[in-house]
């Protein structure tokens, strides 16, 4: 294991060097690839906050990357390395994961450089109202213009002060619901919105492993059920990811790395204690079901099946990608694989899933929760009178059919609960967010295929996302 090189490109680089890639194969104008690529602007703020009992000056971003369908959509990061070039990246990559999915926003992303671990949740509602209060000024917090979601470091908590910030600037928007994702379910939020990142790389995966032709191209056969899993960062997206693949497609966490460095068991780690460890302590060190590895790093270049960075970007790099022996990698994190190390890992025949479909379960659920708040109206409430009224008619089918058959036969009072029970909200945002996975997932690999000359999915999933941002630019005449 070693840093990252100086020969490394900047992640908005790195980003750039794979859309480029892909530009070089389709039949596009340079000046509109060029338009495309590039990001629309970046605002930059600096803020004062009285913090214990003197002024505390934080510096905040909101990157907005194409505007070519509004809102723009995209998270806000609370870290310490937050910095310009960085948003642009992530901005641009919602740019991309929003047309892959057919999700009708354009691309933004905002971030504020602090270490939220150092502030109580009193400063913290504090820091984070006045960063909303100057981007709510700015119109770039707005339920038609542009909706921030959570990010690394900012969650449920975050985002309903962002919510409540918003409604006491704007009393008489209606919509003032609207202007960000990810709230609590009480606040506005939808159900399944906390862990729809992770249940997207869950479906995402499950996808990749039905077709046989996919897991040849990176020497796997069979199910999930057994497959040794590394996983890099247990925050919310690698948390869920994870325990969802060990509790219900019954593969096995060998590998688990934290800030603070990493566990191996190749039993299996079991994600839960792992997260109860980490809540308790604040790290992985002292967990006792593993064995622990100080350069937590170093597991990325574990024997496994899968690898699922879902940390940071550029961790696997010019000076680590040789040694990764993983035959596949999910970028639940946005950016985790360098260009560089993209290039050295497709020429040693590892498949990607790349980050602007593997986590694009967030931004598909933010749009059912964006949809519900315009709507006013709770996910099935509406369908449910008809949808009783047609299960009741297969009831009485079914009983008819019991009759004429004197008896011999009849539905199971298990059937007839669960059947009229129908689908509640979480079930109709789970099955939206397969459904999503499904068919974008189907677009890629359709290029990927058909085309001699794309090799990697990364680029079959830039050549779709291009191809439908074109596409709108040209059904608005430009
Ligand atoms: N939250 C979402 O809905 C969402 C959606 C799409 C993409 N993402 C991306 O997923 C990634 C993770 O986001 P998240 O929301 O889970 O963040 P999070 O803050 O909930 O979790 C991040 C985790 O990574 C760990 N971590 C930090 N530095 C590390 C290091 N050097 N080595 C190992 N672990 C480290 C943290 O301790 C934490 O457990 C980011 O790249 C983010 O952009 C998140």
């Amino acid at each position: 294991m070693a840093s990252a090189s100086i020969n490394e490109p900047t992640f908005r680089e790195s980003v750039d060097h794979m859309y480029n890639r892909a530009v070089a194969l389709m039949d596009l104008s340079p000046g509109l690839a060029e338009k495309i690529r590039v990001c629309n602007a970046t605002y930059t703020v600096r803020f004062g906050v009285r913090l214990r009992g003197d002024m505390k000056t934080f510096t905040g971003y909101r990157s907005v990357h194409s505007e070519h369908m509004e809102p723009v959509k995209g998270g806000i990061r609370f870290a310490l390395n937050v910095n310009q070039d960085e948003v642009e990246a992530l901005a641009a990559l919602m740019t991309y994961k929003c047309a892959l999915v057919e999700a009708p926003f354009g691309g933004s992303k905002g971030g504020l450089c602090i270490d939220p671990r150092e502030y109580d949740e009193h400063e913290m509602e504090l820091i984070t109202r006045r960063f909303a209060y100057e981007l709510i000024k700015r119109d770039l917090i707005n339920p038609s213009q542009n909706v921030p979601a959570p990010d690394m470091g900012t969650g449920e908590r975050e985002m309903a002060w962002i919510a409540d910030q918003y409604a006491r600037m704007n009393t008489t928007d209606i919509n003032a619901k609207a202007c960000v994702t990810g709230k609590p379910l009480n606040a506005g939020g939808i159900a399944g919105r906390v862990e729809a990142t992770g249940r997207g790389v869950q479906y995402a995966l499950r996808e990749f492993f039905r077709h046989p032709e996919d897991m040849a191209k990176a020497g796997l056969s069979g199910s999930l059920d057994g497959k040794r899993i590394v996983v890099q960062g247990l925050g919310n997206v690698g948390y869920h990811a994870a325990k969802f693949l060990q509790s219900e497609d019954g593969s096995k966490i060998v590998g688990i790395i934290e800030r603070d460095g990493g566990l191996r068991n190749p039993d299996g780690l079991d994600v839960d204690q792992v997260r109860a460890h980490i809540m308790e302590t604040g790290g992985v060190k002292g967990f006792a079901g593993g064995e622990y590895v100080e350069h937590g790093a170093l597991l990325l270049e574990e024997e496994c099946d899968i690898l699922i960075p879902a940390a940071l970007e550029g961790v696997i790099n010019l000076a680590n990608a040789k040694y990764i022996k993983a035959p596949l990698i999910i970028e639940a994190a946005n950016g985790p694989v360098t260009s560089g190390a993209d290039a050295i890992l497709r020429e040693k025949g590892c498949v990607i899933i790349p980050d602007m479909y593997a986590n694009a379960g967030g931004v598909t659920v933010s749009y059912f929760e964006w949809v519900k708040n315009l709507s006013h109206i709770r996910f099935g409430r509406m369908q449910r009178r008809a949808e009783e009224a047609r299960q009741q008619l297969v009831i009485d089918e079914l009983e008819a059919l019991s009759a004429s058959l004197k008896g011999a036969w009849k539905p199971s009072e298990n059937f007839k609960t669960q059947y009229l029970k129908g689908a509640g909200e979480l079930e109709l945002v789970r099955s939206g967010l397969d459904d999503t996975m499904r068919a974008a997932y189907q677009s890629m690999r359709e290029t990927w295929h058909a085309r001699d000359d794309v090799d990697d999915l990364r680029t079959a999933a830039f050549i779709v996302s291009i191809g439908k941002v074109v596409s709108s630019y040209h059904t608005k005449g430009l």
